[in-house]
């Protein structure tokens, strides 16, 4: 079999398709984008389609290598979450070839269903608890919302009783009913990291996300000392190569690597795997569409340290296109007690609305993050 054709589509809300099709008539469907830089990423796809047209697509892990390895500059947001994308979709090619989901390939299920999560409360997190009580309903007991709003690296007393009275009304409205993560989405410095995690200690969050920034990574061990709350990081990281310097200093006890930008299944498992030698729990970060949530579950169904995975459904980012919009065989994804099913058909397990894809795409989004800033003007993380 070889490889004869890739094609990218940018679609509302902000996600971008790959399609690549071989000589056999079999095609593998791939999610490579960063959230903002969608037309960066799709130029980096082009530039790596020039290592692919004419090769054999079942030969993932010889394809992975030289996309990475083939350029001397490698690494990061763009070119990893271009080769994700790509990995994906070798991987959905080489299932369907042999008629069999990709956790088959990679040894087997391990569990029966994948625990889920829900966002709530926006970029601005108001209103969660009615975000919780409409998800409740549908059977969904884990959460996740924003920590903050923009915030200082030095911030005012009630800045942090804002953030940590919204967490205490949580647990005064459902107890331990429910459990909920908290995202600083490294809009917290180090120095309010220590207040905020000192002050949230007694609301017993399940996790606090991106306590702060990827690059400054070394301070997880040192706030991990501080607190009892599991951090959780690695939506921000992008390879083993990063990954393994917060294995070896520690404070992490949850890694977050995005199936779309750290590289893909190829790379994610190897991931998973590295974390489980440290005892520390894996939960893919998937805020994207359904190519890529099809591809984490691929993993998770496979990964012993596998704990919960993160969906797009009702998150605030997707105006214009919900999570199973562009797919056909929904009733796959159909989420029971909060959980997920193994995804039953070949390959990643999704099938791809191609007529809506293409519709979508004749006039996309050029999807930005919003620049936040301080009252005196200054940038301030979003
Ligand atoms: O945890 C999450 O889902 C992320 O922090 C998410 O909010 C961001 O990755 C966002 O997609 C960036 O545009
Ligand atoms: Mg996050």
């Amino acid at each position: 079999m070889k490889i004869t054709k890739l094609t990218l589509y940018r679609v509302p809300p902000r996600w971008m398709f790959l399609k690549i099709e071989t000589d056999e008539g079999i095609t593998g469907w791939g999610e490579p984008v960063i959230e903002g830089r969608a037309r960066t990423v799709e130029a980096a796809v082009n530039e790596l389609s020039g290592y692919l047209v004419g090769q054999d697509p079942t030969r993932i892990n010889d394809l992975w290598q030289v996309m990475y390895r083939g350029g001397f500059y490698r690494g990061g947001a763009i070119l990893m979450s271009a080769i994700a994308g790509i990995d994906q979709a070798l991987w959905d090619i080489k299932g369907k070839a042999l008629g069999v989901p990709v956790y088959e390939l990679l040894g087997g299920r391990v569990r029966d269903r994948m625990k889920m999560y829900s966002w709530v409360g926006g970029d601005r997190p108001a209103d969660v608890i009615e975000g919780i009580n409409t998800l409740r309903e549908i059977g969904i007991q884990t959460f996740k919302l924003n920590g903050t709003e923009e915030l200082g690296i030095i911030d005012t007393a009630s800045a942090v009783d804002a953030a940590v009275d919204r967490i205490a009304r949580i647990r005064e409205a459902f107890g331990n009913t429910i459990e909920f993560g908290i995202d600083f989405h490294g809009r917290v410095a180090a120095p309010m990291a220590k207040v905020l995690l000192r002050e949230l200690e007694a609301h017993r969050p399940l996790f606090v996300e991106e306590p702060v920034l990827a690059e400054q990574a070394e301070y997880y061990p040192r706030l991990a000392e501080y607190t009892s709350i599991p951090l959780a990081a690695g939506e921000r990281m992008y390879s083993r190569f990063e990954f393994k310097h917060v294995f070896q200093r520690g404070g992490i006890s949850i890694v977050q690597p995005d199936l779309s930008h750290a590289g893909g299944i190829t790379e994610c498992v190897k991931i998973a795997a590295m974390a489980e030698a440290y005892d520390v729990a894996f939960a893919p970060h998937c805020p994207l569409g359904p190519v890529a949530l099809a591809a984490c579950l691929q993993v998770d169904f496979v990964s012993h340290n596998a704990v919960l995975q993160e969906q797009s459904m009702g998150i605030h980012y997707n105006k214009g296109a919900e999570l199973l919009d562009y797919v056909i065989n929904r009733e796959d994804f159909q989420i029971t007690d909060g959980y997920f099913p193994p995804l039953p058909k070949p390959g990643l397990g999704v099938i791809v609305d191609e007529e809506r894809v293409i519709a979508a795409s004749q006039n996309p989004p050029d999807w930005r993050n919003p620049v936040w800033r301080h009252p005196d003007g200054s940038v301030a993380e979003w």
